[in-house]
């Protein structure tokens, strides 16, 4: 078997803890192997044609707000031992920024992201899916903490975007992903429960000799 990039994709709704468990799944593989973390949001569209106040109408949470063909291009490319420049989102000026990361070869590459799994050119690429489970109860909760501290959101203002587009999206196209999963992980206890059991599941589904430890 060729020894390629090993990728993991983490989904689930907006709040589930994709980002966080992503981290701390990178950090627990590092001492082994050379990691990466993808987040599916640096790709949204670049909306410079827009004014502020229109782009804080766009459905952020519908597939098409994300350019697909250059998030695939770009893990095809890493998959295959490439480096490549990644975008950077900026939440407050709801806007790609100008700048770019560079991301190098890796031997683990995760990727995390609201719609990876309804994704089909997404799903051809990832050797592991995994989907956050969450009630939106709690997401919502999470979410209205953390885009009011870090987003530069009100409480008032998460709330209605909610009610408009992010609830009937997950409705629509999140939570029927779920069946593309290879594991599903529950998170809405203890953080430690889940990476405990996503490192566990990982050390008996993923085939160490594919990954090129060489
Ligand atoms: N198991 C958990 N229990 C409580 N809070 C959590 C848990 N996992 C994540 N969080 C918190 O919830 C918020 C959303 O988590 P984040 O990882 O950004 O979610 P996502 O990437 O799925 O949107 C963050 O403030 C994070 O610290
Ligand atoms: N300008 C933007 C862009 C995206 N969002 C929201 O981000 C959510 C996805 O990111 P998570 O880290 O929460 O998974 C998605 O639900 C979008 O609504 C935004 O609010 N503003």
């Amino acid at each position: 078997m060729d020894k390629q990039t090993f990728v993991i994709a983490i989904a689930g709704a907006s709040g589930s803890g994709k980002s966080s468990l992503a981290h701390r799944l990178e950090q627990e593989l590092q001492p082994w192997f050379s990691v990466s973390v993808l987040n599916e949001d640096a790709y949204y569209r670049k909306q410079d044609g827009l004014t502020l106040s229109e782009r804080k109408q766009t459905n952020y949470d519908h597939p098409n707000a994300i350019e697909e063909s250059l998030l695939v291009e770009q893990l095809q490319e890493l998959k295959a031992g490439k480096s490549v420049s990644v975008p950077v989102y900026d939440y407050t000026t709801h806007d790609r920024s100008d700048a770019t990361v560079e991301v190098g070869p890796c031997q683990i590459l995760i990727v995390e992201g609201i719609l990876l799994l309804h994704r089909e050119a997404v799903r051809e690429i990832v050797d592991l899916a995994v989907y956050i489970d969450v009630p939106e109860s709690v997401c919502l909760e999470r979410r209205i903490k953390r885009d009011v501290a870090q987003r530069g959101r009100t409480r008032e203002s998460v709330l209605a975007q909610y009610e408009k587009t992010v609830g009937p999206m997950y409705r629509q196209f999140v939570a029927p992903s779920k069946i593309y999963a290879d594991l599903v992980v529950e998170n809405d206890s203890n953080r430690e429960t889940a990476i405990e059991r996503l490192l566990g599941e990982l050390r008996s589904r993923i085939d160490m000799d594919h990954v090129d430890v060489g």
